[in-house]
C-alpha cells in the first residue's frame, strides 16, 4: 500500500505523490522511462530509501521500521548488484539459503534460473546475463511473500527471458506478491495483472494490463496503401472497413494497439524531464 509517496532530492521531486495498492498474490508492473522514479519508489518500499512524504506499508509494515522478520518475508532483486565474484553459484545460494527460515532447495533454485551447468563456477566468471540470473535466484531463495524485481531481465537473451517468465509465473502461482519494474512492455503483458505508468515521478495511469489507457486507446487500426499513399483508419469495425476496400490493397493490415503503443502515446504526451539526470546525486543512502 503506497499513499502519496514522495521523494525529493534538494529542490527536485523525483517521486511525486504516488499512490497505489497491490493485492496479495498479485503481480504488479511499474513502467516508465529512464529517470521516471521507478527504482526510487521500489527502494522506498524495500526500506532502502526514506520517503520525504506520504506513506508506504509492505506486509502491513512501514519499510523503514521493518526488522529481520519482515526482511525475511521479502525478496529483492535490485537493479544492479555486484555479487561476490569469488564464490561459486552454489556457494552463494547455499549461504543465503541458511539465512531464511523456509528457503527453497538450492539445486532446484539453480535449475529454475537455468544455471545448473554453471553451479560450480565462480559468479565473477559468469556472463552479465548469467550473473543477473544469480541475482534472481538470490531474490527467490528465501521463498518470499513479496518479491521486488527491478529490471530483472536486462541482459537476458530471448530464451533466458522466456525461461525467466515461466519461473516468475510459477513463483506467482505459489501466491507470491510481485512488484516488477521493466522496460520490456511485452514482459509486463506476459507477467503482470495490473500496471502503473510513471513519468517525471507522477503516476499517469493505473489499471489492469488489458485496460490501461482506456478502451479508446485500443481502437483497432486498419492500414493499407493505395495510389495516393499509405492510409490509416481507426475503427471499431475493422472487418467492415476491409470489406469496403477495392480489390486487394497493398500492405493491408489490421493492428490492435498493444501496451507498448499505448504506453508510448502516454509518455510522448508528457513534457520532457528537465531534471538534471545524473547531476549531484546525493550519496546519503545506500541501496543495498
Ligand atoms: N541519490 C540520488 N540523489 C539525487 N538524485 C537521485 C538519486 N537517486 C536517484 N536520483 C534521481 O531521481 C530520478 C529517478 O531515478 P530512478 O532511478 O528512480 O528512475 P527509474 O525510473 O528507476 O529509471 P531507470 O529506468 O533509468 O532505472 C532520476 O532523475 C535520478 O537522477
Amino acid at each position: 500500500m503506497v499513499d502519496g509517496l514522495t521523494k525529493r532530492y534538494g529542490d527536485r521531486t523525483v517521486v511525486d505523490g504516488v499512490s497505489f495498492e497491490i493485492g496479495r498474490g498479485e503481480t504488479f508492473a511499474l513502467l516508465g522511462p529512464n529517470g521516471a522514479g521507478k527504482s526510487t519508489t521500489v527502494e522506498m518500499l524495500e526500506g532502502f530509501r526514506t520517503p520525504t512524504g506520504g506513506s508506504a506499508r509492505v506486509l502491513g509494515v512501514d519499510p523503514r521500521q521493518g526488522g529481520r522478520d519482515w526482511r525475511s518475508r521479502i525478496g529483492v532483486v535490485l537493479q544492479s548488484t555486484g555479487q561476490a565474484g569469488a564464490l561459486t553459484v552454489r556457494e552463494i545460494l547455499t549461504h543465503f539459503a541458511r539465512v531464511f527460515p523456509a528457503s527453497r532447495d538450492v539445486d532446484e533454485t539453480i535449475a529454475a534460473v537455468g544455471l545448473t551447468e554453471h553451479a560450480k563456477r565462480r559468479v565473477g566468471k559468469l556472463s552479465g546475463g548469467q550473473q543477473r540470473r544469480v541475482d534472481v535466484a538470490l531474490g527467490i531463495i528465501g521463498r518470499p511473500e513479496v518479491l521486488f524485481l527491478d529490471e530483472p531481465t536486462t541482459g537476458f537473451d530471448p530464451q533466458a527471458r522466456r525461461r525467466f517468465w515461466q519461473l516468475i509465473r510459477d513463483v506467482a502461482s505459489d501466491g507470491t506478491t510481485i512488484l516488477l519494474t521493466t522496460h520490456y512492455l511485452d514482459e509486463a503483458e506476459q507477467l503482470a495483472d495490473r500496471a502503473g505508468i510513471i513519468a517525471g515521478g507522477r503516476l499517469l495511469a493505473l489499471d489492469a494490463i488489458d485496460r490501461i489507457g482506456g478502451a479508446e486507446a485500443r481502437t483497432p487500426i486498419v492500414r493499407w496503401a493505395d495510389a495516393s499513399g499509405r492510409q490509416e483508419v481507426h475503427t471499431h469495425e475493422p472487418a467492415a472497413v476491409v470489406r469496403g476496400l477495392p480489390g486487394e490493397p497493398d500492405e493491408l493490415e489490421i493492428v490492435r494497439p498493444r501496451l507498448e503503443d499505448i504506453y508510448l502515446a502516454m509518455i510522448d504526451a508528457e513534457p520532457a524531464d528537465e531534471g538534471g539526470g545524473s547531476a549531484a546525486r546525493e550519496t546519503e543512502e545506500v541501496a543495498a
